[in-house]
Parts: C-alpha cells; sequence; structure tokens
C-alpha cells in the first residue's frame, strides 16, 4: 500500500527525519509515537507528500508517491492534520463536504451528500450540520474534520488515512471513538496511519508501532514489541511501569512519577 524507503527530510543544513522505513498494508493500523519535536508530523507531511523528500523513496500502490497528480492522491488518501485553522464561515456540513470535492467538477451528487450525511452521524456531529465551524468547540471542530477526512476516502478501495494527532481537544469518549472508527476502517481494508500521543491508546487501537526519537527510527513493530519500560524511557526519557490487568485485553502503561522525580533534570 505505502513503503517509505531510506527517508531523510532536510531544512537547509537541518535534519529534520533520517533514514526512515516504513511499510504498511492494506488493513493495516499504524501507530507513530514519540516526543515532541521526534518529527512525528514532518513524517506525516512526507507520507501526504505535502514536502519533497530529501533523501529516499515513498512508493504509494506500487508507483512513486510524487508521480501522482493532486488530484488522484486526494482520490486515494485522505489527510486530517495537525492544525485546522478555518475561520470563514462555513457551515460544519460545507466543511465535511470539502471531503467530496476530488469527486465531483461544480455540484455534488446525491451520493456524495449521503456521504456527507453518514460521515457526520458516524461522527456524532449531525446535530451540528448547520452550525458555522469557528463556532464549534475545539473538540468538535475536529470531529467535523474527522468527518471530512472519512468523507473523501469513503468509497475508496484500500484507501489510506493519514492523521495526526486526531484527537487533539476531544473529550475521552471522542477519543475512543475515533479510533474505534480508525480500527473499524482498517477491518475494511483501509490503511491507517496515526500520530498517537496516548501510548494506552496505541496499545489498545494499534496493530503496529513506529517510535521515532530525534528523526530516527528508534524502534518498529507490534505494541507490545516496541511500547516497552525501557523503550519507553529511553524515548520520552519517562519511567513507566507497565501491568497486565487480570481480563484485561491489554497491558496498561502507567508513568512511574516517584522515579521520575527522583531523575535529575539537565
Ligand atoms: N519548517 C521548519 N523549519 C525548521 N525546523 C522545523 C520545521 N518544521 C519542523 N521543524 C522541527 O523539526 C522537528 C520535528 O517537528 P515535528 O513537527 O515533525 O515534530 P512532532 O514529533 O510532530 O512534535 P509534536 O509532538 O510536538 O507535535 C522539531 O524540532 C521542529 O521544531
Amino acid at each position: 500500500m505505502i513503503e517509505a524507503k531510506n527517508v531523510s527530510f532536510r531544512i537547509k543544513n537541518e535534519v529534520l527525519l533520517e533514514n526512515i522505513s516504513l511499510t504498511v498494508k492494506p488493513g493495516e493500523f499504524w501507530a507513530v509515537t514519540g516526543a515532541n519535536g521526534a518529527g512525528k508530523s514532518t513524517f506525516i507531511r512526507l507520507l501526504s507528500a505535502e514536502h519533497p523528500l530529501s533523501a529516499g523513496s515513498i512508493l504509494f500502490h506500487g508507483r512513486e508517491l510524487k508521480t501522482y497528480p493532486l488530484r488522484e492522491l486526494a482520490g486515494k488518501r485522505a489527510v486530517l492534520s495537525q492544525q485546522n485553522t478555518i475561520t470563514l464561515q462555513f457551515t460544519a456540513r460545507e466543511i465535511v463536504l470539502m471531503g467530496r470535492y476530488p469527486f465531483y467538477d461544480t455540484i455534488p451528487a446525491r451520493r456524495d451528500l449521503a456521504i456527507v450525511d453518514l460521515c457526520l452521524h458516524k461522527t456524532g456531529i449531525f446535530n451540528l450540520k448547520d452550525r458555522l465551524y469557528p463556532t464549534l468547540s475545539g473538540g468538535e471542530q475536529q470531529r467535523v474534520q474527522l468527518a471530512r477526512t472519512l468523507a473523501q476516502i469513503w468509497e475508496v478501495e484500500n484507501g489510506l488515512i493519514l492523521l495526526d494527532e486526531p484527537t487533539t481537544g476531544m473529550d475521552l469518549l471522542h477519543q475512543h471513538e475515533t479510533f474505534r472508527i480508525a480500527r473499524e476502517m482498517t477491518d475494511q481494508g483501509f490503511s491507517v496511519i496515526a500520530v498517537v500521543h496516548d501510548l494506552n491508546q496505541a496499545l489498545q487501537y494499534a496493530g503496529h508501532v513506529l517510535l521515532l526519537q530525534d528523526g530516527k527510527s528508534f524502534a518498529s513493530g507490534t505494541p507490545p514489541a516496541v511500547l516497552t519500560e525501557s523503550n519507553i524511557k529511553a524515548a520520552f526519557g519517562l519511567p513507566v511501569r507497565i501491568f497486565h490487568p487480570a481480563h484485561a485485553s491489554h497491558a496498561v502503561i502507567v508513568p512511574d512519577v516517584a522515579m521520575a522525580t527522583a531523575i535529575p533534570q539537565n
């Protein structure tokens, strides 16, 4: 589906990403995690063809990503970016309809409008559809953006969904709802690559994790293999304990606060 091979990215003399490789197959859910500034958003931007690579290559459906015209790319992958500052007076429904722009020329078809309503329902914001976007709360705006992303990819076979911190501003219920939807999409053959800060959510929902540190790949693989106490301490500088509660489907990562405060800061 998408394969990054030894990808590097520099701005002027600064290396933001170095030698990152990742192969994502249809139906896989990858969480990209790491400390602030590790390079997660930059990597998502490279995968979405927003920036040209400084070295390496990215193949998307077996073809160099950089050879795709923008419209063709928009018909195969959808991106939820970290910052979606929109001050124009669009309604929530109009924003979600933007996800259908790659599929019609001037007037949306009945099918486009049906998909928009479906995605508004799916993200639980149908009741907000006529509200002006700038008047929505941060979490509500983020759910509109998620609906727009879903609307864009809805009927694409083996589509790719790139989510940069998709749950920013969302309450706990909607954070889980977002990841549940993402998982549901992977069950239908979509691939999801999401920047995830909450390691417990990565453990719970992702099938694979890429852990970045200082622009390099620190570890990648299954969540239990990557999210170990020693890897987390090395990548985030935070000591944690990992518990395996009886009957729980996944482990729980808990910051070891007593140990953290004992560590001298430099
Ligand atoms: N245009 C730029 N010019 C110079 N440095 C940049 C530029 N964009 C990003 N950086 C730097 O590259 C590094 C990686 O940034 P990036 O946004 O990818 O990090 P991140 O892992 O997504 O962080 P966060 O968790 O804080 O969102 C950071 O140190 C950032 O300051």
